[in-house]
């Protein structure tokens, strides 16, 4: 089936295959952003990049349920295909999008799916040493449930290159590692963070916060960028190394000034085995990321915001 005659949607694995074979018959390349649909400018900001850098694009949109705890938001994460659609087939200028892989769950887990980590069948993918760290922590099946769909997918689409945000830092640091030690022959391509003009990461799930709270999230990249002025002032002195204490120390006094926000942790991070650091230092640098709990517009808990910086 085709959108505005341009847009291929597929629905199955073989439709892809098959699309695929012909983009190699045809000797093109193949760049590739999976996502969980509820599109937004940064997710655009990624198809730009592969429109840019290959000769066709494909994107998924797969809200995956591995990746949720049972009381996760698996259920209210934002479901809007057709705009999404027609944001994939409107936005572009030179190039468009070529094809959208829109599966349905039994079509990416044909043995069945639960999500309780403990009872999961079939064939699950962990990746070394993550499942203990940041996400992982207050997330066990993040990890574990995004590195098996992002191999299944690379196993269906085998892209020349796949395209993630850097908001999602640690998934990028997994993702790596996993097509590393997998031995996957592709190039994982990570972008630069899409923000509000406020700083706000942009996120699909900015769509649970009311007005005010977005406005208030600003705190966020406020307080990470807080703690990026502190060590780029104090790596320059001698020697150049910075306690991660102080970083951290940092951040969250400055988020402690919403009282209705919830700091659900802060972590200063090495940039490629996510492991704690106690110190920073340029040349290695690290990724400070954290997870924030805030209130949600229609009063049904929290919605967790995650956002990061890099220092180098
Ligand atoms: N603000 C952003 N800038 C750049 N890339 C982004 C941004 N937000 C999401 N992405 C990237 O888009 C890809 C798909 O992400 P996803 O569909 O989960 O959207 P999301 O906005 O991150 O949603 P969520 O609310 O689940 O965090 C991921 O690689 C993610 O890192
Ligand atoms: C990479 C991904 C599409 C896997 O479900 C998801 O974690 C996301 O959108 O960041
Ligand atoms: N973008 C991250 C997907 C998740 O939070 O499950």
């Amino acid at each position: 089936m085709t959108l505005s005659n341009t847009i291929k949607i597929l629905r199955t694995v073989q439709q892809v295959r098959q699309w695929r074979l012909q983009c190699l018959l045809n000797r093109e390349t193949v760049g590739f952003v999976p996502t969980m649909g509820a599109l937004h400018d940064g997710h655009c900001s990624l198809v730009s990049q592969s429109l840019k850098e290959n000769d066709r694009t494909v994107v998924s949109i797969f809200v995956n349920p591995s990746q949720f705890a049972p009381h996760e938001d698996l259920d209210a994460y934002p479901r809007t295909v057709d705009s999404d659609l027609s944001m994939l087939s409107s936005q572009f200028k030179e190039k468009v999008v070529d094809a959208v892989f829109i599966p349905k769950i039994s079509e990416m887990y044909p043995s069945g799916i639960t999500l309780e980590l403990s009872k999961q069948k079939g064939a699950f993918v962990t990746v070394q040493g993550c499942s203990e760290q940041l996400e992982g922590v207050t997330r066990p099946q993040f990890f574990r449930g995004v590195a098996t769909v992002v191999t299944k997918l690379l196993n269906v689409v085998t892209p020349d290159k796949i395209y993630f945000g850097q908001k999602d830092a640690q998934q990028c640091v997994v993702i790596k590692n996993l097509v590393k030690d997998l031995l996957i022959n592709t190039e994982v391509r990570v972008m630069p963070t899409l923000r509000e003009k406020n700083g706000l990461a942009m996120s699909s799930r900015n769509a649970y916060l009311s007005p005010s709270t977005r406005e208030g999230s600003a705190i966020i990249y406020k307080a990470l960028s807080s703690g990026q002025q502190t060590y780029e002032s104090l790596s320059k002195g001698s020697p150049p190394r910075v306690p991660s204490s102080v970083i951290l120390n940092n951040i969250r006094g400055v988020l402690n000034e919403k009282k209705d926000f919830e700091i659900e942790y802060i972590a200063v991070s090495h940039p490629e085995t996510l492991e704690d650091l106690e110190y920073v230092e340029p040349g290695t640098g690290a990724i400070v990321s954290t997870a924030v709990k805030v209130p949600r517009a229609d009063g049904s808990g929290q919605a967790r915001l995650i956002d990061n910086i890099v220092l180098v």
